[in-house]
């Protein structure tokens, strides 16, 4: 059978991404909106009810309308938006954060695709909170530099607009309250909130997020390599895992630069530990491309895992 995929919001940064991805399928066929039509509910409510699966793209209220316009009961969606991020019924799309995610996303009606930056968040700090080397009352900071296609279709036209111009260095969502915390405290298990400063760069796409830890904080004080372990062993389990764990090498701290543009393109995230045992001090890094692991390869690995397909099609690593 040839599924039926609607992409709700085609026309957007995701979208366009995905669409990419998914062309020269055969498995699939991408039915389209035309172009003036994009914003027609009647339009979008016939193409909803048409797919065997929609993938929206959209802002948070449009997501939500998308759903409510879905009136058979076997369209299945993959929301992009953070609507429905931690929302009852819906399945989160992060495959690789459980050993039983894949099955969970495979069976759902609803996938909610997680949020770029939750993302680099749950998967350094999960394995650790279950492996009881990190506390989930730790008051954890998290903080990470994004493309400014992170921000969609107005932050790429302000960027460009202003070129080189452009703030290289840009902190927001000062007041603490990025719409990201819900699922970042509840899917990495921590019963305390993140203290989380995000960054938008001038360039226009990937990220590396860091989360320092002070582990003498944490009982039986772990060392870099105990932490290191806990994440290598984690994904090493994880079937069809896009999310890898660099080799530990304590002197490579000294060196080492992490370019937030090294997996664009890609659906890889690579983790990486830092340590300092006689400080008891380490941080994990995390670098993907917002764009793929961050949004549109994580919607085609969902989308293949939901057809029961092999998890890698379409995505380059
Ligand atoms: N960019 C990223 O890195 C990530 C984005 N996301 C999420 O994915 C979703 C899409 O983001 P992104 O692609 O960046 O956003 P864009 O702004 O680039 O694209 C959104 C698209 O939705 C269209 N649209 C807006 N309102 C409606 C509506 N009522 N009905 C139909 N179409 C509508 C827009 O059309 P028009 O431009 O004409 O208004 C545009 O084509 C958002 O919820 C975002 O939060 C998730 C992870 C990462
Ligand atoms: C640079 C930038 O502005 N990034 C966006 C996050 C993009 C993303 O992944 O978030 P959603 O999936 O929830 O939209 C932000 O911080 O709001």
């Amino acid at each position: 059978m040839v599924a039926k995929i609607f992409i709700d919001g085609e026309a957007g940064t995701t979208g366009l991404q995905i669409r990419e991805r998914l062309a020269g399928r055969r498995d699939l066929e991408v039915i389209s909106i035309a172009p003036e039509k994009r914003k027609d509910q009647a339009e979008r409510q016939r193409l909803l009810n048409a797919a065997d699966v929609a993938i929206l793209c959209l802002p948070d209220d449009a997501a939500r309308e998308s759903v409510r316009l879905i009136e058979n009961h076997t369209t299945r969606v993959i929301d992009a938006s953070t609507a429905h991020r931690v929302a009852e019924g819906w399945a989160y799309g992060f495959a690789e954060m459980d050993i039983d995610q894949t099955e969970e996303i495979r069976k759902a009606r609803y996938v909610a695709n997680p949020g770029c930056w939750p993302q680099g968040l749950i998967a350094a700090a999960r394995p650790l909170v279950e492996a009881r080397l990190l506390p989930g009352d730790y008051p954890l900071s998290y903080h990470g530099i994004s493309g400014y296609s992170g921000g969609g279709r107005q932050m790429i036209e302000d960027y460009e607009a202003q070129g080189t111009g452009a703030s290289q260095f840009m902190p927001y969502a000062l007041t603490f309250a990025h719409k990201h915390l819900p699922e970042m405290a509840h899917y990495a298990r921590l019963n305390r909130a993140p203290l989380f400063e995000p960054v938008v760069g001038n360039f226009a796409q990937g990220m590396t997020t860091s989360l320092p830890l002070h582990l003498d904080m944490v009982a039986d004080i772990p060392t870099g390599r105990d932490i290191h372990a806990a994440l290598a062993d984690f994904y090493a389990a994880i079937p069809d895992s896009f999310v890898r764990v660099a080799a530990y090498d304590p002197a490579l701290g000294k060196t080492a630069a992490l370019d937030p543009q090294a997996h664009n393109g890609t659906n890889t995230m690579t983790l990486h530990v830092f340590a300092n045992d006689e400080r008891n001090q380490a941080v994990i890094a995390a670098v993907y491309d917002n764009l793929g692991k961050g949004a549109s390869g994580a919607a085609v690995q969902n989308l293949n895992i939901m057809l029961g397909v092999d998890p890698r099609e379409s995505l380059e690593g």
